[in-house]
């Protein structure tokens, strides 16, 4: 089993809220789009606009950085990109191991937005003997058995599991075993893990819900409009029964033992937005 494992973020000892953390990608993403277009310098109201995130929260934010701008000029996107990537432990390579490679695995491992965020899919897994040897990405898949052995190899520090629901527990109970502290989810499973390892848990079904209850209440409002053109008594709106989906950001719980992890965070803002607290979409309580 490997042990000791060194690759821990940078942000954890300086107290920076995990609500900020959780907006830090926001802003990444924003200055890494401004960096490409060499724009040298923007205001806290330009980026907090692009970042979908309020300016006050979002200077705020940045004091925790120990950044606060040039008055009049804003803040410069070179420097920042590098402060954030440094924050969010980017600058330094996180090999990622890749569990079921199957549609939703063999997308992932194509996709090239991981490499670009010093994400490096280093190796990949499944338990299906036809697959192993097969190449995915460059890669060549391995059978589940040399799992352990495959991580101590790479040193790998992000899980990734990509398995039917049933085999999600079983898989993240060998990937801690091995040493892995940190588990994207994509299975649609609550995972139970021990304290010190942190799961994100990826649903883009519970996105599309969350999608489906704000057109059902667009629809009703258009019904609401309708219904005062109409005769007194006709085209009467019953209140929809459905309870808007909460809670879009993880936060490993902190009981003792094996649990579950809780849920922070709120829901996701309309049009794609993130909310007024700056939440990530698609990611929801483990
Ligand atoms: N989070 C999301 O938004 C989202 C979107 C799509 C799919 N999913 C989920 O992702 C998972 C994979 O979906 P898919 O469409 O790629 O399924 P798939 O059937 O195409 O692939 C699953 C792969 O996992 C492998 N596997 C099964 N048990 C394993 C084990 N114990 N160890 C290693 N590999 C194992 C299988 O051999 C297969 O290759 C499912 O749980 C699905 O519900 C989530």
């Amino acid at each position: 089993m490997a042990t000791g494992r060194t690759h821990r973020p940078a942000n954890r000892s300086r107290g920076i809220p995990e609500a900020t953390v959780a907006r830090l990608p926001l802003y990444l993403r924003a200055l890494t789009a401004l960096s490409e277009r060499s724009v040298p310098t923007v205001s806290s109201e330009e980026l907090a606009t692009a970042a979908g995130v309020n300016s006050a929260k979002l200077r705020k934010d940045f004091s925790y950085l120990g950044s606060y701008g040039t008055r009049g000029v804003g803040y410069d996107v070179e420097y920042l990109v590098y402060q954030i990537s440094r924050e969010l432990g980017l600058t330094q390579d996180w090999p990622v191991v890749i569990v079921g490679i199957g549609n939703l695995g063999a997308a992932l491992a194509n996709y090239g937005g991981f490499a670009s965020r010093g994400f490096r899919v280093a190796s990949l897994i499944d338990a299906d003997p036809e697959m192993a040897g097969k190449v995915v990405a460059g890669i060549e898949v391995q059978h589940s058995d040399g799992l352990e052995q495959v991580i101590e190899d790479n040193d790998v520090s992000i899980g990734v599991i990509a398995t039917p629901a049933a085999s999600a527990q079983p898989v993240c109970d060998r990937l801690v075993a091995a040493g892995i502290t940190s588990i994207l989810n994509f299975a649609p499973t609550v995972l139970s893990v021990p304290d010190g390892v942190d799961v994100r848990k990826v649903d883009l079904s519970i996105e599309l819900q969350i999608l489906a209850f704000h057109e059902q209440r667009k629809a009703g409002e258009l019904s609401d409009e309708d219904a005062e053109e109409l005769p007194q008594g006709a085209g009467e709106v019953t209140a929809s029964p459905v309870a808007p989906p909460a809670a879009s950001v993880t936060k490993r719980g902190s009981g003792s033992g094996k649990s579950p992890a809780g849920a922070s965070g709120g829901t996701s803002g309309r049009n794609g937005e993130p909310g007024s607290d700056g939440d990530v979409p698609a990611v929801m309580p483990a």
